[in-house]
């Protein structure tokens, strides 16, 4: 939505009084008035050119400077608008301004706007192209060609992790979910990409949003609060085989806090008690450790509120990040391939296990650098919160359950190191417990990895020593695969400004919108019940009714957003384009400018600020 109309150079303008033909003109000399080719044509006024110059228009076009025409003398242009312009012929389009945009299921093309609003409004001349192409239909059919196109979009969209509920033949949601394409799908051929944000990112940013607010299942006998948290929700499913973490089960809830409203996920561990309160002093030191491949620890307590003894340590939440096991390890229910079923797990590409690898390594160091041990590295604590983005998760928690003030925090470095080797060797396998038969394992990575891959793995699950240590690791990736990671996190920037710039004159738009509702139509203000429909307020209620409100020559609306855009657009830049605003009884009319639009937009909002003080 981002397009910006650039300024038409146009003659100053100013905005003409409306003037109420007299109810007891002579409707003849009207006639005579109108029909009389001395009278300059209206288009001249309002587009500065004529069409129908050459195919029979009857009024009088002044001749284009340069242009062999000899002036005529008994007609000088006007050096501005008179309030008399405003009896000048009224143009009448052939065809309504703008076509309904009409994404029509069935047609290849079903809706050519030009790609900016610039080209999209240049002169009057367009508008009848656009006739050229006006659907016939009433209202009510466009409607319902709409909401099949858009049933058609979703319902075959498989990809979409909603597909499954749209398939879904049983109504148990009572919440209905976010139609994702609503105001872009299809998207036309000449419609530029780049006035919307991608359809991928959206849908991505809306499914993690649409999760945040997941309302929890009820049943779970969770507390209503918690030292300073609320809604708590269960992040994991309550049925799957609980693995224990150390000696305890774990569970991950998410919960709002009290205090600055955003979401947390709360690690909590079952019957635990602290005996040393010295080991929360760990937490405080994860606190302070930013990197952004590590999920930031945010506080831990104990609690009773469970029925238990329990810990908790709070964490940023990632709305729906998976861990590493879920997403490459873990078995996939088996799927129909090649006419039979099929359980077969794709390896993971060399080219993202080298990014993993960086990234992990990259954590290790800043935290082994802040003199602590990551002591989780492991795929089932190990998030992957966007494509190819992980964050290692859980961390400070080993170091409460595991609190020795003697242990050497050399030692854990090191068992961070074979971790990371595990770690290795269990994706390019698939299998957690690959370490468990490293000759197979070795034999499995040989096939599918470069040799490169398979000497770091080995190295990390070496024996410790002196010079064995991270920076050691991440020699051994190497600048040049260094080097293209920070290529790929340029891009991968540089793509999402891009998605920033197509989305940011959406706010700037709203708050025009804001201001429209805040002015027009305004039952009482400052005792005077008509305060929006006189003065310039009147104006801005028609400019309202030629944005919102056009009608075809058949009296049909007519819904054009481009047209909306390209109005609200060249209204915020105040330009000197002017337009015609024709009032509800026709019966007279106005020509403005966007910049006296404004000027009255401002003054009422104005008004209306200052008496809200
Ligand atoms: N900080 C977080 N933000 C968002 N989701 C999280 C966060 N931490 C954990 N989760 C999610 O919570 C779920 C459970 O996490 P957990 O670490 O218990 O994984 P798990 O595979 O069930 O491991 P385990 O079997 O050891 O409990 C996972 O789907 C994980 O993605």
């Amino acid at each position: 939505m981002a397009y910006f109309s650039s300024p038409r150079p146009q003659s100053s303008s100013s905005a003409i009084k409306i003037v109420n033909p007299a109810e007891h003109d002579d409707k003849a000399k009207l006639q005579a008035k109108r029909d009389s080719p001395q009278r300059q044509c209206r288009n001249i006024l309002i587009y500065g050119s004529c069409r129908y110059q050459d195919k029979g228009c009857i009024y009088y076009h002044p001749p284009v400077e340069g242009s062999n025409n000899p002036p005529r003398p008994d007609s000088p242009l006007p050096a501005s608008l008179s309030a008399q312009a405003v009896n000048a012929p009224v143009f009448v389009p052939k065809a309504p301004f703008h076509a309904i945009a009409t994404p029509s299921p069935t047609s290849a093309s079903p809706f050519t706007p030009s790609p900016s609003p610039s080209t999209f409004y240049p002169n009057h001349a367009e508008y009848d192209d656009y006739g050229d192409s006006v659907s016939n239909e009433t209202p009510q059919t466009l409607e319902h060609q709409l909401v099949n196109q858009y049933q058609q979009v979703d319902y075959d969209d498989h990809a979409s992790p909603m597909g499954n509920f749209y398939q879904s033949q049983q109504t148990t949601f009572v919440r209905q979910p976010l139609d994702y394409h609503l105001y872009s799908h299809p998207t036309p051929d000449a419609f530029p990409s780049t006035h919307f944000v991608s359809d991928a990112i959206r849908e991505e940013l809306h499914n993690r949003s649409e999760t945040s607010q997941l309302v929890p299942l009820p049943g779970h006998n969770l507390p209503d609060e918690l030292q300073g948290y609320h809604s708590l929700a269960l992040l994991e499913p309550s049925v799957t085989e609980r693995r224990k973490f150390f000696s305890w089960y774990s569970t991950v809830y998410r919960a709002t806090s009290s205090n600055d409203g955003v979401l947390y996920a709360l690690r909590r561990i079952e019957n635990f008690r602290l005996m040393h309160q010295a080991a929360f002093g760990a937490i405080e030191t994860w606190s302070r450790v930013e990197h952004p491949s590590i999920v930031r620890v945010r506080e831990a307590f104990t609690t009773r509120a469970f029925n238990d003894n329990s810990l908790v340590v709070a964490y940023e939440y990632y709305p729906n990040a998976q861990t590493l096991f879920e997403m490459h390890i873990k078995q996939k229910p088996p799927v129909f391939q090649h006419g039979r079923l099929s359980t077969f797990s794709a390896a993971l590409p060399e080219a993202t296990l080298w990014s993993y690898m960086t990234q992990i390594a990259s954590a290790i160091k800043v935290v082994h650098e802040a003199g602590l041990a990551v002591r989780m590295v492991d795929a089932t604590k190990i998030m992957v919160t966007g494509k190819n983005r992980i964050r290692i998760g859980s961390c400070g928690i080993a170091d409460v359950l595991m609190y020795d003030p003697r242990q050497d925090t050399a030692v854990a470095q090191q068992e961070d190191l074979a971790m990371f080797g595990r770690l290795v060797f269990a994706l390019c396998c698939n299998n957690l417990a690959a370490m468990n038969t490293l000759p197979k394992a070795l034999d499995v990575m040989g096939r599918q990895y470069s040799a490169d891959v398979k000497a770091l793995a080995l190295y990390l699950i070496s024996k410790p020593g002196p010079h064995k240590n991270i920076t050691q690791v991440i020699d051994m990736i190497g600048t040049n695969r260094l080097l293209h990671e920070l290529d790929d996190m340029h891009s991968s920037v540089n793509r999402l400004e891009a998605e920033l710039m197509s989305e940011l004159e959406n706010g700037r738009l709203v708050r025009l919108l804001c201001k429209f509702g805040f002015i027009n139509e305004r039952p009482v203000f400052a005792r005077e019940p008509r305060w929006s429909e006189t003065g310039d307020r009147y104006i801005i209620k028609l400019f309202r009714d030629y944005v919102f409100h056009q009608v075809d020559e058949n009296g049909n609306p007519v819904i054009n957003l481009s047209h909306v855009l390209a109005c609200l657009n060249k209204l915020d830049a105040g330009t000197d384009e002017r337009i015609m605003l024709v009032s509800r009884d026709e019966q007279s009319c106005l020509v403005v400018s966007y910049k006296d639009v404004k000027a009255c937009i401002d003054a009422a909002f104005g008004d209306l600020a200052r008496a809200s003080r």
